[in-house]
């Protein structure tokens, strides 16, 4: 198989080789459903929805695990704080399980819109609490956790590789970490497996240890293992989660005994103003406002225009011009498909010629280590020679391009779904016709022209339309 990522893990471009031929498991963390999604969300949904694509038109089955945390989050790194669900249940009067399901949906409808294929399996934290709790167990019997007034903490120093995906060194990581007054952690490295509940918290559960809840790191070791299994292929989420919340996956799983995700993918974020968009900033944009004044597919062109591997800067000027690019590419499609119903038959070697190296660009871009703004250039390239083509190829050539358009386009980066091909008549634009074939009536009876005026109101009749005359001129009605 061509395709070459980069590994995180090993910081090198790699060969991706699944570990069972014809199988491919990904896991990616998903949001913390405590408010609406912003533009930075969509990003690893659609770059791993382009992977995703890629895998599966060259054949392979693939399993596609990205969970849902409503559990566990903290407002603080350092396992301080309050649960960002519970807190938002508070403020917006609501159970914290209303508070995930609302917002869950919120993420799913936006990121549907932007034509991301749903996960295979979507699991939800709060509902893998046994396996979470059977992992901790472990942890604490081989000697890697340590239980504290109901808390159970990962002993880090008994894992002496934390810190290999990240390339953090330990004793950097330990003068530079916050130590807090009631500290109840060996090390202030060490980590959350699972939370005493202090009373008044809402979301607990039973434990060998007491009641309590998991800390945000376990859930995605359990439920990633659970669902595909030691060794599964790929585990990618945002830059921001490589430290510390990846690190601690690994650490969990691997003392625990389990072979853990082979390959790691991190995207880059989406900045504003420079910054990160963040829901606990404020500094974003919302993706259901994007959303209901641009199309969806154009954001999503926007996004591909930059690796997953750089920071996108988001600006509106940026969005204008990526919205014009969309468009240009989309008329394009959108001619072919015409011109492949109404062209005479036969060839154009040229068109295919041309047809057959874009493929190839748009291929060996994407095997790049899902090098999506080249793939998007080579369909740039194309487009003056294919405006030149077009209006003497033929119609088997034209077809072909159709279906290329197809694979490449809606197959791999998702950018044209049927929606957007469809050239139809909305309401307005009727509207906007039958009013325009009525002034012309009345124009032709002005000029006595009577025998064009009732042509017009007989075809009209013909479609579905009733014309009829009154005081105040025609009106019409839909039969
Ligand atoms: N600005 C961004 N650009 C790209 N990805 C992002 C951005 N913000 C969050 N993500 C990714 O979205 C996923 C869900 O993240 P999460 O729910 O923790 O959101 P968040 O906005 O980072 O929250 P917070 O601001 O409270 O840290 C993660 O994979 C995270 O890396
Ligand atoms: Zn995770």
């Amino acid at each position: 198989m061509p395709l070459v990522l980069y590994n995180t893990l090993t910081r090198r471009k790699e060969a991706f080789v699944p570990a069972t031929p014809g199988h491919v498991g990904i896991y990616v963390c998903g949001p913390t459903v405590y408010s609406d999604p912003h533009l930075g969300h969509a990003r690893g949904p659609i770059v791993y929805d382009v992977l995703r694509r890629y895998l599966l038109d060259q054949g392979y089955k693939v399993r596609f695990v990205s969970n849902i945390t409503d559990v566990g989050h903290l407002t603080d790194d350092a396992d301080e704080g309050e649960d960002k669900i519970e807190r938002r249940a508070k403020l917006e009067r609501l159970e914290p399980m209303e508070v995930a399901e609302k917002y869950m949906w919120s993420y799913f409808d936006a990121i549907t819109a932007l034509n991301v294929l749903r996960p295979s399996i979507a699991p939800r934290a709060s509902g893998h609490i046994p396996e979470m709790l059977e992992l901790t167990q472990r942890l604490l019997e081989g000697g890697f956790a340590y239980e504290r007034k109901g808390s159970v903490y990962f002993r880090v120093r008994a894992f002496p590789e934390y810190g290999k995906l990240s390339g953090k060194r330990l004793e950097e990581l330990r003068a530079g970490a916050r130590v807090e007054v009631r500290e109840e952690k060996e090390d202030p490295l060490d980590f959350a497996l699972w939370k005493a509940a202090e009373p008044g918290h809402i979301m607990r559960w039973k434990s060998p240890w007491g009641e309590g809840y998991p800390g945000w790191h376990i859930e995605c070791t359990a439920m990633s293992l659970k669902y595909l299994g030691e060794g599964f292929d790929l585990h990618a989420g945002g830059i921001d989660l490589q430290f510390p919340h990846h690190e601690c996956e690994i650490a969990q799983a691997e003392a625990a005994g389990y072979r853990f995700a082979r390959y790691w993918m991190h995207h880059n974020h989406v900045l504003l103003e420079g910054e990160k968009m963040a829901k606990s900033t404020g500094n974003l944009v919302l993706l259901h406002d994007l959303l209901r004044a641009h199309e969806p597919m154009a954001l999503r062109f926007y996004l591909l225009q930059t690796h997953y591997r750089s920071p996108m800067d988001f600006t509106w000027e940026g969005l204008e011009a990526a919205k014009r690019g969309y468009a240009r590419l989309l008329q394009a499609y959108r001619e072919v498909r015409r011109r492949a119903r109404e062209a005479p038959s036969g060839t154009t070697p040229a068109l295919e010629e041309g047809l057959e190296a874009l493929e190839g660009r748009v291929l060996a871009a994407l095997e790049d280590d899902l090098a999506t703004p080249q793939a998007l250039a080579a369909f740039f390239d194309f487009l003056p020679e294919l405006n030149k083509l077009l209006p003497e190829a033929r119609r088997e050539s034209l077809q072909r391009a159709a279906s290329v358009f197809h694979k490449l386009g809606e197959g791999l980066l998702g950018l044209f779904p049927e929606r957007v091909l469809e050239e139809k008549v909305s309401g307005p634009l009727l509207e906007g016709l039958i009013r325009l074939l009525l002034e012309l009536r009345e124009e032709a009876r002005r000029a006595r022209d009577y025998a064009k005026s009732d042509l017009i109101r007989a075809r009209l009749l013909e479609l579905g339309v009733a014309v009829e005359d009154t005081k105040e001129g025609p009106k019409w009605r839909i039969l």
